[in-house]
């Protein structure tokens, strides 16, 4: 995209990835990603906030063309899709200096070829000027790496947020136009390398209400303009509170899982209980991370193989874990043949979740009448303590 200004004197220069598919070779990109570079150029300087990633550096490098001078390069974050590009910039600008946190420094000079002497580490809250326009640096830490920071534009009232607030969206709306859109894959990015790092964002989220911000601007998809549409979105995110909601991934090889956990959703839906369920051998990753945010209950469905569970419910069981949702209870239920361990492997697999055990089924061959009385209990015993915690309903 070519360069546009969100405010006079800064202006987003947005490196779009359209047929991006998967970030991190983790994160599934069902609408790609953008990489989301800033120029500043005030009456006394001109700054460069963040790159792009290097498979894209000459979209940024062509719209520098007629930038002949650059003071600053500032990297908010370390990793490679925003700092990818800042040995070509530094080249192309020998009297830049790369201005970075503290901890940003070892990460920078481990990561990537830069001159030591080229860098400035700025403290928290400290300010550089460009004349009419002044970088006020704000650090926010684990968003989602240890180094992170934010630039505050206090004359425009403008927070380059970098992967904080961001959204993938591949888009050439400069602004947020689709909501919708926008919040779904804000939630996911949150979802699968923020919701661990919770409590320090919820600091993070503190520690920017004192300032006036009237546009965030991410490093990822589109400008918010309204950014109270954003803040409140990560204000829920990361609060305790709970939604009335199950989520449930499962395998079944043969079947017998699967009867059983549609069994199950019924049973929670006829009790008022939402349930988000999973085939995994299917799914987008990335739908059950978003689920897990707000979910109090989680049950794993799993056929057993080879004594524990299948090896995609093992997966899954990790990510859960690693990702440390809210979660309050738990459930295990399946189909083995003749002897399992599956319910001890995966009680293991997720020491980070804790969570109550609310039941446990695990049902030799296929569900018999018996089995689906189990499953009604556990049901109503999922319902009854998502009503003594007066869980609310998603609308
Ligand atoms: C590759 C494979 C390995 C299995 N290993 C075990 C096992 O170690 N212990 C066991 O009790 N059942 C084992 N089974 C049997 C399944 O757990 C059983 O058929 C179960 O009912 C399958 O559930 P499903 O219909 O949901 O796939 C195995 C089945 C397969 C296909």
């Amino acid at each position: 995209m070519n360069a546009r200004e969100i405010a006079k004197g800064i202006k987003v220069i947005s490196t779009v990835h359209w047929e991006r598919r998967l970030f991190d070779s983790l994160i599934p990109l069902p609408d790609g990603t953008s990489y989301n570079a800033y120029l500043i150029q005030g009456s006394k300087g001109t700054a460069l906030v963040d790159t792009t990633d290097p498979e894209l550096k000459h979209e940024l490098l062509d719209q520098l063309e007629s930038v002949e001078h650059i003071d600053y390069l500032v990297t908010q974050h370390s990793e490679q899709d925003h700092s990818g590009t800042i040995p070509d910039v530094l080249a192309r600008y020998p009297k830049a200096k790369l201005v970075c946190s503290s901890k940003a420094k070892d990460l920078v000079l481990t990561h990537l070829d830069v001159a030591p002497e080229r860098i400035r580490v700025v403290e928290d809250g400290e300010e550089i000027s460009l004349g009419d326009k002044t970088l006020q640096f704000v650090y926010t830490p684990w968003v989602h790496w240890p180094e992170t920071m934010c630039t505050y534009i206090p004359q425009d009232k403008c927070l380059l947020s970098c992967d904080f607030f961001g959204s993938h969206v591949a888009t050439s709306d400069m602004y947020v136009t689709n909501k919708e859109l926008v919040y779904e894959a804000a939630k996911r990015y949150f979802a699968e390398i923020m919701m661990p790092f919770r409590n320090m964002i919820r600091r993070n989220l503190d520690k920017l209400s004192g300032l006036e911000i009237d546009v965030i601007a991410p490093s990822h998809g589109p400008v918010y303009n309204e950014p109270d549409f954003i803040v409140d979105a990560y204000k829920d995110w990361v609060s305790p509170s709970m939604k009335n909601e199950v989520v449930l991934p499962y395998i079944t090889m043969h079947g017998s899982t699967e009867m059983m956990v549609k069994y199950l959703v019924n049973s929670l839906a006829d009790r008022g209980v939402t349930t988000h369920l999973f085939d995994l051998s299917v799914t987008d990753i990335g739908k059950l991370a978003i689920s897990l945010v707000d979910a109090a209950t989680l049950v794993v469905g799993t056929p057993t193989v080879h004594i524990g569970p299948h090896p995609g419910v093992f997966y899954a069981a990790h990510l859960a874990n690693m990702l440390r949702p809210k979660l309050k209870y738990a459930a295990i239920v399946g189909s083995y043949g003749w002897s399992s361990k599956a319910i001890e492997q995966i009680s293991g697999l997720i020491p980070n979740l804790k969570v109550d055990v609310l039941g446990t089924i695990l049902q030799k061959g296929a569900p018999t009448e018996d089995t689906y009385k189990q499953l009604d209990e556990l049901a109503e015993k999922i319902a009854n303590a998502h009503k003594e915690d007066e869980l609310v309903t998603t609308e």
